[in-house]
């Protein structure tokens, strides 16, 4: 998979070169290229923003400097053999990104991130490339951040570590808050490691029983435990049937 990112803040970017995301691109599982939108800019002050039409608070992210730099970026991955991109705009009035929707991501070959800052891009720039390529608009939580790069970064991570060979036990992903299965929609219980004891606190006695499908039924209950209080709208969602099928293979 190809990532590309345009930004007037590239260093907000520099978490990529760490941890998961950095393994994979140093294995090759991931190239990511980040740029400079001011890169495209040809003015003394590098000018990204001007002021909104219409008035009212805050400046808009110029239409040219974004065409130019997609433009480039684009002729550049098409260059070196990417193909059929897709460009995420991370927008506090974009659509929820959750798990199905980085599933869907991790399965296209080729992502380019417009992270903007002010009070976003002139509309123009989105409609202009929506004729070229599918576009997301995503919002990563119902709060108001300053601009879109830790965006990236949470799409980056959510979408990278579903990729083949990325995350080590391929079985991780079964029992992920989120992940389809019996599991689906539910949140994931409690875990524990050694020291079996610690400050007078022990480990449930179940994990320590070697008895599987007990402990797949605690498991199974505890995500249910905890998703009833932290996140009831899930409940909902759940599919009973899919318990009774887990409870007799238990
Ligand atoms: N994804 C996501 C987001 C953002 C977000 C993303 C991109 C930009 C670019 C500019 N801003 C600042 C801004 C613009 C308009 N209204 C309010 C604030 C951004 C915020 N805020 N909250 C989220 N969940």
């Amino acid at each position: 998979m190809r990532l590309d990112v345009v930004t007037i803040f590239p260093e907000y970017l520099e978490p990529l070169n760490v941890s998961l995301v950095g393994k994979a691109r140093a294995r090759g599982q991931l190239d990511v290229h980040v740029h400079d939108l001011r890169e495209w800019t040809y003015d003394r002050h590098n000018t990204v923003d001007d002021t909104p039409y219409g008035g009212g608070p805050g400046m808009v992210m110029k239409t040219d400097p974004w065409g130019d730099a997609l433009d480039c970026v684009l002729a550049d991955g098409y260059e070196t053999g990417s193909r059929t991109p897709a460009l995420i705009v991370p927008t506090p009035s974009g659509r929820p990104f959750t798990q199905e929707l980085a599933v869907e991501l991790s399965e296209r070959p080729w992502l380019v991130f417009t992270p903007a800052r002010y009070e976003g891009i002139d509309r123009r720039v989105i409609d202009e490339y929506a004729t070229r390529m599918p576009v997301y608009e995503v919002s990563i939580g119902d709060y108001v951040l300053a601009g879109g790069e830790a965006a990236v970064l949470v799409v980056t991570e959510a979408v990278a570590r579903l990729l083949p060979g990325v995350l080590g036990n391929a079985e991780s992903h079964r029992d992920d808050s989120f992940a389809p299965g019996a599991m689906a929609n539910l949140l994931e219980g409690p875990v524990y490691t050694k020291p079996p004891e610690w400050r007078g606190r022990d480990i449930p006695e179940v994990l320590l029983s070697g008895h599987h499908g007990k402990i797949a039924r605690w498991r199974r209950d505890e995500a249910l435990r905890r998703t009833t209080a932290n996140r009831p709208d899930l409940i909902e969602r759940c599919d009973p049937k899919a318990f009774d099928k887990k409870d007799r293979e238990m």
